[in-house]
């Protein structure tokens, strides 16, 4: 364990790959732990023997705040995961369904760039301003409003987030009752969970009463989140019956699974911009030009026009994958990776931070150079193993292309409107990029920038 400690531990594993090579034993609390870090060994784990590694292991987090793990996240690999999966898939974050979210997308923008511009020419708290506009965005998406608790909300999924990576001394030894009494972790997990499912429960309820009344749009493609789980209710044909519990622990997965990740990406991408101005000025007259052409209409559609903006989303995630760990996986049954043997019930972290900065697969790896994506097939659906912020096999986020969407077009947006600076003429380069550790890696500090309108007519 004190391998770990002293810095960030997924710098660490990079440290000690480094040193010892892709494939690391680690012996943590009571668990083996095998660190794999090159993207043969991960295509070994999320491929070849997918179904071994497809399991996750039992933390508090899932236990706690995923309802026993009835949540997608942490339920184990077996028939109420596939059903949970399957509706994930195919109804919850289809590209159907992702792209009839364009409207929630579009008014948020809307709200945040006359918000920002209300106050341009001084510094705004972007870090901020971005957590709103994505929380407001799948709070739409999952409840058909914004729901007003965003002050308890948001550190309540940071918690849980901060839970997720596994590493706390109460679910490294889950035998020792003295680490589950006093664990400062587990105490405030299950607060956060006692809080979140009041609010959750009144939610259903309001749109089961909704429901009772007949009320429309219910059937439709923009039904949200829960009027969809709702009517899976009334279906006996399901193996498990979707209980009012199972709603609120699948709803508070995609919040959690879904908020921080997509807005740390954006994050990233502009504090690497900020530190680029070479690709931030790419980037602003590419936006601009099609913007333009298109009449100065500012709308998702236009999204497929652009090649250098997505090529700075996908620099961002290969440099700051939010999930640079990912999520733990357990060994189903003794197997071998690379040769080596690795015990049922190992717990598996597939280092996806350290393998997108591989110099063996990438040139000048820590450079963020965006022009490495142009006309290059290399892309994050979890094919090419060298590029899996999303992770790859069974387990691999469902939530890809609501993230990308949440991502890419306020990016757009943001590029447009405005052009931004340092606050007290801070050198670019100086630009501090300081992370800290959870289950996602955010800044360690809050990104603060100076927008100026670019256009005066504001949406
Ligand atoms: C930039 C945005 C996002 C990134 C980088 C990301 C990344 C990841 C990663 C690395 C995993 C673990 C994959 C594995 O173990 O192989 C994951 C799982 C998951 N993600 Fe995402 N995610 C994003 C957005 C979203 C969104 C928007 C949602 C839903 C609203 C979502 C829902 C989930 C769920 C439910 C899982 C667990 C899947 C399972 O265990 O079967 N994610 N995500």
């Amino acid at each position: 364990m004190h391998h770990l400690a002293g810095a960030l531990p997924h710098h660490r594993m990079r440290d000690l790959a480094k040193k010892y090579g892709p494939i690391i034993h680690l012996q943590l609390g009571e668990f083996p732990h095998i660190v794999v870090s090159s993207p043969e060994t991960a295509k070994q784990v999320m491929k070849t023997h997918d179904v071994i590694f497809a399991q996750r292991p039992s933390l508090l987090a899932g236990i706690i705040v995923g309802y026993n793990c009835t949540d997608l996240t942490f339920a184990p690999y077996g028939e109420y995961w596939r059903q949970v999966r399957k509706i994930s898939m195919l109804e919850l974050l289809t590209a159907k369904r992702v792209q009839s979210f364009k409207s929630i997308r579009e008014e948020q923008m809307s709200k945040l760039i006359r918000e920002m511009s209300s106050g341009s020419g001084s510094p705004i708290n972007f870090s901020k301003m971005v957590n709103s506009l994505t929380y407001n965005i799948i709070s739409t998406a999952a409840f058909g409003k914004v729901w007003s608790g965003e002050e308890m909300f948001i550190p309540a999924v940071k918690k849980v987030i901060e839970a997720a990576a596994g590493l706390s001394l109460a679910d490294l030894y889950p035998s020792i009752k003295l680490f589950q009494m006093f664990s400062t972790l587990k105490h405030k997990l299950l607060r956060v969970q006692k809080e979140l499912d009041e609010i959750f429960q009144n939610i259903i309820d309001e749109h089961r009463a909704r429901r009772m009344e007949g009320k429309p749009g219910l059937e439709s493609e923009e039904a949200d989140f829960v009027d969809v789980l709702l009517r899976f209710q009334d279906q006996e044909d399901f193996q498990f019956p979707v209980t009012d519990e199972k709603i609120k622990a699948i709803i508070l997965d995609m919040f959690i699974a879904g908020s921080e990740t997509s807005t740390t990406t954006l994050i990233w991408a502009m504090s690497e911009m900020m530190k680029n101005p070479r690709v931030i000025k790419k980037a602003q007259a590419e936006v601009r030009q099609v913007f333009n052409k298109n009449g100065n209409i500012v709308e998702e559609a236009s999204l497929g026009e652009f090649s250098y903006l997505k090529a700075v989303t996908k620099e961002t995630l290969r440099l700051h994958p939010p999930v640079p760990v990912l999520l733990p996986r357990e060994c189903k049954e003794d197997c071998q990776i690379d040769g080596y043997d690795i015990p049922a019930k190992s717990r598996i972290l597939v280092n996806a931070g350290t393998i997108g900065r591989d110099p063996n697969y990438w040139t000048e790896a820590e450079k963020f150079y965006p022009e490495r994506f142009l006309d290059c097939s290399v892309d994050y659906k979890g094919t090419d193993f060298e590029f899996i912020p999303f992770g790859a096999g069974r387990r691999m986020c469902p939530g890809m292309w609501f993230g990308i969407a949440n991502v890419e077009f306020p990016l757009a947006q943001l590029l447009y409107y405005f052009d931004w600076k340092l606050p007290n003429e801070q050198n670019p380069e100086d630009l501090d990029m300081a992370e800290e550790f959870g289950a996602v890696i955010t800044r360690k500090n809050d990104l603060r920038l100076i927008p100026t309108p670019y256009i005066p007519s504001l949406p």
